[in-house]
């Protein structure tokens, strides 16, 4: 296969090109794919000193990256509830974009520096009183994020230590694998039709390639949320493990699936996420204006305001 020779190109998304023989960079793959890695199985190899970098100046998300093993380790830190701000989501997308770009690194651990959360999903407070630019801006740093993310050509694992509703479900679902935490007051799902608002198609691609149509059409339209032991159940984690240990069944999980050859693996996740990552690149400005338009709403704004009030509402 041509691609395999191709030291120089840039990263996977000429790779696959070359591999199916598509001609254009704009008919093909993945912006997101971008980086010039290749191959990434050697790299590890020629280091002889441990040496961890610290990718992120947010205080918001720490990333370290290990140089020795070529793994990275994201947690998010945005307390109370790791929710998904417009600063948030645009420094994942650029701690990731950095990953990508690390020619050491070969993994990415994604996890929350907070005890019984990983992420609430988006902010919504985001989502309520603001302009309508303000819309579009936030909906197309939730779309970079989902590129990056889903789009990487890393191995992703989600350590998931606590609960993750929404857009907290969507960031795990784009990993290669989630473990969870076997908390049963833990709960994981695509909730939005809850809130009263429609997880746009590409958060419903995203969930139908980890758990197939059925589970996908009911979960979203009854916006479940589901237990770690049900998640596992239909598909939506790959498996539970004790609470303590989340963190290093990941790591245990990531050795399994750097052994694989990295080009050959980045190839096949290409092929399996490309036809969802082309459908939202060739829609990104009009999923944006159906964002901006339909959360603009009156209706949706008093229901999201309802929800956020009873979400303050104390606990029984
Ligand atoms: C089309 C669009 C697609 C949408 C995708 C989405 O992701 S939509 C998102 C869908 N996401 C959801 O539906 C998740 C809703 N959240 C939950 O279910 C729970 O908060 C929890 C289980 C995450 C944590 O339970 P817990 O008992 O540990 O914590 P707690 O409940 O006491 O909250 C602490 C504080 O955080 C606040 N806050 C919470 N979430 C959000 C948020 N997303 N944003 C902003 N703020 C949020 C909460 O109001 C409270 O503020 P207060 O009163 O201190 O000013």
């Amino acid at each position: 296969m041509a691609a395999l020779l191709l030291r120089t190109s840039r990263g996977l998304g000429a790779c696959l090109r070359v591999a199916t023989g598509c001609p254009s960079p704009s008919s093909c793959v993945v912006a997101a794919w971008s980086s010039a890695r290749w191959p990434r199985e050697g790299a590890v190899a020629w280091r002889t000193h441990a040496q961890v970098r610290h990718y992120s100046s947010s205080d918001k998300l720490s990333i370290d990256m290990d140089d020795k093993t070529g793994v990275a380790v994201l947690k998010l830190s945005n307390p109370p509830v790791n929710s998904l701000s417009l600063e948030l989501l645009t420094e994942l997308a650029i701690g990731l974009d950095k990953l990508e770009m690390n020619p050491s690194c070969r993994g990415v651990i994604m996890t929350s520096a907070h005890p019984h959360i990983f992420s609430a999903g988006l902010d919504v407070s985001e989502m309520m009183g603001k302009p309508t630019e303000h819309y579009r801006e936030f909906w197309r740093a939730v779309q970079e994020m989902w590129l990056k993310l889903y789009g990487s050509s890393l191995v992703t694992i989600a350590a998931i230590n606590g609960s993750s509703p929404a857009g907290g479900c969507l960031m795990a679902m784009c990993c290669d694998y989630r473990l969870m935490a076997d908390n049963p007051k833990y709960s994981i799902g695509l909730n939005e039709t809850k809130l009263g608002i429609v997880a746009p198609f590409w958060f419903r691609d995203t969930m139908m390639g980890v758990v197939g149509t059925r589970v996908t059409e009911r979960s979203l339209q009854l916006g479940l949320m589901y237990s770690p032991a049900e998640a596992v159940h239909v598909g939506l984690v790959d498996r539970t493990v004790p609470e303590e240990t989340v963190f290093e069944e990941a790591r245990t999980e990531m050795a399994r699936w750097l052994k694989i050859p990295d080009h050959a693996r980045q190839i096949t996740k290409s092929m399996m996420r490309k036809t969802t990552i082309d459908h939202l690149l060739a829609q990104r400005d009009s999923d944006i204006s159906n964002f901006a338009n339909f959360i603009s709403k009156d209706s949706i704004q008093k229901s999201l305001t309802a929800y956020m009030q009873a979400l303050r509402q104390p606990k029984k």
